[in-house]
């Protein structure tokens, strides 16, 4: 059974907002409580970000969205629900009271995380009626792309709670990583808090100023750590003699003068204002909201890459990401499990994102041949080849196709395609699938592939099993009915 069926998201800035865009994507219902007046409309643009950027990380079927229910209050918004997310501002006495009350009115068994960057969960449960159910639940900016939650204990949280709390992030897509001891800033904040110190040191002694001190990070040791962490990063770094060599090399500089991150710096006004000028000019009038978009490109990209990597296994982020999307797909989401085999079946709707345009400002080649392997994908899971039959040791491969191009798909155009089969056998299909502009249903790509059932581990094509075939006569029959479409057959003509 489902951890959270339904939650509440009590704050719903930065991160209550984003919270809550993750758990409605997850398809659960959100309801919130935040007295800004403006609430609605900030949460409504950071869901709108947040559906942007899932369109473009995965085509898995997501679950029909959550609804999210504003609230007049925190006793209204927590009643009946099985998590309570607090993300109001960093202020120990606020968060306390606003727990205690969470504590009062929610059911005794449900879930509280809190968001806090570093305060201490036993200082947050100190006044509750009900402490064991309560934990640190820290998320990383933007909660819903980003997959990390910290979650720290207090005094008084069960080990249970723990438990659950982890299976219930895992639900909705994320990495829970239980804290051993609670300390304030927990684990990641304490290592952005040394990088920050510092950072601000070396803009206050003009050392650079921010945008040099961002490139010198993107260029190179940022892109190294979302792949990699501190630890796994330099034991590489000391050559095929590993960490035990890279510490007697670099163990020393640990005693020279290289950093000043124990001072913290003045922040008067000065260094306020030439950060915030260093800053503005970085920006180059970029608003915050289209900083964002790039940020969700880029990270959305990362995770593609994660994901295709260590031999198409996956790794890290991207492992985590493949995973929930087998996860989502075995669920099956809104997909049609049967469908009117009377004319091409309508298998995949998706929209062109931003990571599939081109230099030319349209659908770059290899995107098409993706929607066609996705549709492809698509088939094989009515015929009942799924994950399962595929870790079984049987697959059907694609041995040819042919694509045509015959229109254009443009940034943000819906899609749709449709299959319909030419021919089969008990080891062979053959389909001609077009990709349609939804809005006209003009078809602006064609592709006619042949796939071959195999057995994997032998390397060869093998007659696919009765129950394969039973779910793929009804569709065989019905389109042995329909015409040869006007392509089908075709191949690249040549002047001699
Ligand atoms: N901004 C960030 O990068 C991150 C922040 N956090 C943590 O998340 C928490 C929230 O931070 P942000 O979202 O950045 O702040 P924020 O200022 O964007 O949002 C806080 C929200 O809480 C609301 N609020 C204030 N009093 C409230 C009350 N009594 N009941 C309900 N809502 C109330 C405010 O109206 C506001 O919308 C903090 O504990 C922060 O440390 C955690 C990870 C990253
Ligand atoms: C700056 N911060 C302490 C609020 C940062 C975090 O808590 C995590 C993040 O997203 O960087």
């Amino acid at each position: 059974m489902s951890i959270i069926t339904k939650a509440a998201c009590v704050g719903g800035g930065v991160i209550g907002g984003a919270w809550a865009a993750r758990f409605a994507l997850a398809g659960i219902d959100v309801n919130i409580f935040d007295p800004h007046p403006e609430a609605e409309r900030i949460i409504g643009e950071v869901m709108a970000n947040a559906e942007k950027a899932y369109g473009m990380l995965t085509m898995a079927p997501l679950p029909p969205r959550g609804k999210l229910t504003f609230c007049k209050s925190i006793e209204q918004a927590v009643e009946g629900v099985d998590w309570i997310q607090e993300s109001v501002p960093e202020r120990l006495e606020l968060k306390r009271g606003v727990i205690t009350e969470i504590d009062a009115f929610a059911r005794p068994d449900a879930l509280i995380g809190s968001s806090t960057s570093g305060l201490l969960p036993s200082d947050l449960q100190a006044d509750m009626k009900y402490p064991e159910r309560m934990f640190v639940a820290h998320p990383y900016n933007p909660v819903y792309l980003l997959p990390l939650v910290e979650l720290v204990g207090g005094k008084k949280t069960s080990a249970a709670t723990i438990k659950r709390a982890e299976e219930g992030v895992a639900e909705i897509g994320m990495k829970g990583v239980v804290i051993a001891k609670e300390i304030e800033a927990f684990v990641g904040d304490r290592l952005l808090e040394a990088l920050w110190r510092e950072a601000l040191w070396l803009i206050q002694d003009d050392i650079c100023d921010t945008e040099t001190l961002d490139n010198v990070m993107r260029y190179s040791f940022g892109m190294r750590w979302a792949q990699m962490g501190l630890f796994e990063t330099y034991r590489i770094a000391g050559g095929e003699a590993g960490m035990r060599h890279f510490l007697a090399q670099f163990g020393p500089c640990l005693k020279w003068p290289w950093t000043k991150f124990t001072d913290v710096v003045d922040l008067d006004d000065a260094l306020v204002e030439k950060i915030g000028s260093q800053s503005d000019a970085q920006a180059a009038g970029r608003s915050i909201r289209e900083l964002e978009r790039i940020r969700d490109e880029n990270l959305v990209g990362i995770m593609h890459a994660l994901k295709a990597s260590n031999g198409g296994e996956g790794w890290g982020a991207g492992k985590l990401l493949a995973d929930f999307e087998k996860r989502l797909w075995a669920k099956g989401g809104n997909q049609a499990k049967t469908h009117d085999a009377s004319g091409p079946l309508r298998l995949i709707d998706t929209k062109v994102n931003a990571a599939w345009v081109d230099y030319n400002g349209h659908m770059t080649e290899h995107r098409y041949l993706q929607l066609f392997g996705d549709t492809s994908d698509a088939l094989l899971r009515l015929l009942g080849v799924d994950f399962a039959y595929v870790e079984a040791g049987h697959s059907y491969y694609t041995v040819e196709t042919h694509i045509r191009h015959l229109g254009e798909a443009k940034l943000g155009q819906e899609l749709y395609t449709t299959l319909q089969l030419l021919a089969s056998d008990e080891k062979r299909v053959q389909f001609f699938t077009r990709i349609h502009d939804a809005a006209s249903g003009e078809v602006i790509a064609t592709a006619e592939q042949m796939m071959l059932h195999v057995d994997a581990k032998a390397s060869k094509s093998v007659p696919a099993p009765t129950e394969v075939l039973t779910k793929l006569k009804p569709i065989a029959e019905g389109h042995a009915k329909l015409e040869v479409p006007e392509g089908a057959g075709r191949h690249v003509g040549q002047k001699r």
